[in-house]
């Protein structure tokens, strides 16, 4: 498979040298925006840059017909505009907020523990997340991806805000520490006791094998995708 990386910093170096392990071939290791001609006709983009350029730089992939991969976070209040853009141009557009596998399992653990939670209004409900201080957006995408996945199952809440939190909200701490490659807890705390599920990124090839294994399962599909599709559709 040839794939093209839009966005050659710590993310893209990684997946471009598990992609060639693997027998893929990389076309293009581009840290500026993509065109027709730099692109070099690859399968696939994976696109891991950062959030004032993602959009645009979907839009032109998808706009030459090249299915992509995305993993950069920070700009998905224009989600639906590239999903619509897919579309018309008959090509493939897949998201992941984490493309690890051990995220995607805590991200279904989530769900299931705040369908359960949701009866239970003696425990107030609060997310952590911890990355390194180079990270541009806050709160982190896997944890919008975690309070939406509360939000879907507990009726309590209707929105997520950063810092604070009343009823109505969950509150997503976001912290910076100088190397951490991504920390997410949930904590269920009572008058009497907690209940925290966390999940610890130890470095990032956990994120790189998955958009690798994302890129080789849009290939030859049309259609908007996530990574929940990639790991557990049958
Ligand atoms: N979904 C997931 O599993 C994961 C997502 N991420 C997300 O991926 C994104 C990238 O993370 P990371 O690799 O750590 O960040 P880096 O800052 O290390 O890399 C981003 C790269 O994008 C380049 N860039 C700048 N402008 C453009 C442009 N117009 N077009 C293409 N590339 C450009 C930068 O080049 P220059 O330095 O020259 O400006 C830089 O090399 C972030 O949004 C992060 O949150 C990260 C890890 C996992
Ligand atoms: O910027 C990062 O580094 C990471 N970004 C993603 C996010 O915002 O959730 C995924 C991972 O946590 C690392």
């Amino acid at each position: 498979m040839k794939i093209a990386l839009v966005g050659y910093g710590k993310m893209g170096k990684i997946i471009g040298e598990i992609a060639e392990k693997k027998g893929h071939e990389i076309v293009a290791r581009l840290n500026e925006t993509p065109t027709a001609v730099n692109l070099n006709k690859p399968d696939v983009v994976i696109e891991f840059s950062n959030p004032e350029v993602a959009f645009e730089n979907i839009k032109i992939c998808l706009e030459n017909q090249i299915p992509v991969v995305c993993g950069t976070t920070g700009w998905l209040d224009r989600k639906s505009e590239i999903e619509e853009i897919a579309k018309q141009n008959h090509t493939a557009f897949l998201y992941g907020s984490n493309f690890s596998l051990g995220v995607n399992l805590f991200f279904a653990l989530n769900e299931k523990l705040a369908a359960l939670m949701k009866d239970f209004p003696e425990y107030q409900i609060q997310m952590e997340e911890i990355h390194h201080t180079q990270k541009k957006d806050a709160p982190s995408g896997t944890a919008i991806t975690l309070a939406e996945g509360i939000i879907k199952n507990d009726s309590r809440f209707s929105s997520w805000k950063l810092e604070e939190t009343n009823e109505s909200e969950l509150g997503i701490f976001a912290v910076r520490e100088d190397e951490v490659p991504g920390t997410h807890s949930i904590f269920y705390r009572s008058e009497v006791d907690e209940i925290e599920i966390k999940h610890t990124a130890y470095n990032r090839n956990g994120f790189a094998v998955g958009a690798v294994i994302a890129a080789e399962w849009i290939v030859g599909k049309t259609g908007n995708f996530s990574m929940q599709d990639v790991l557990f559709s049958k």
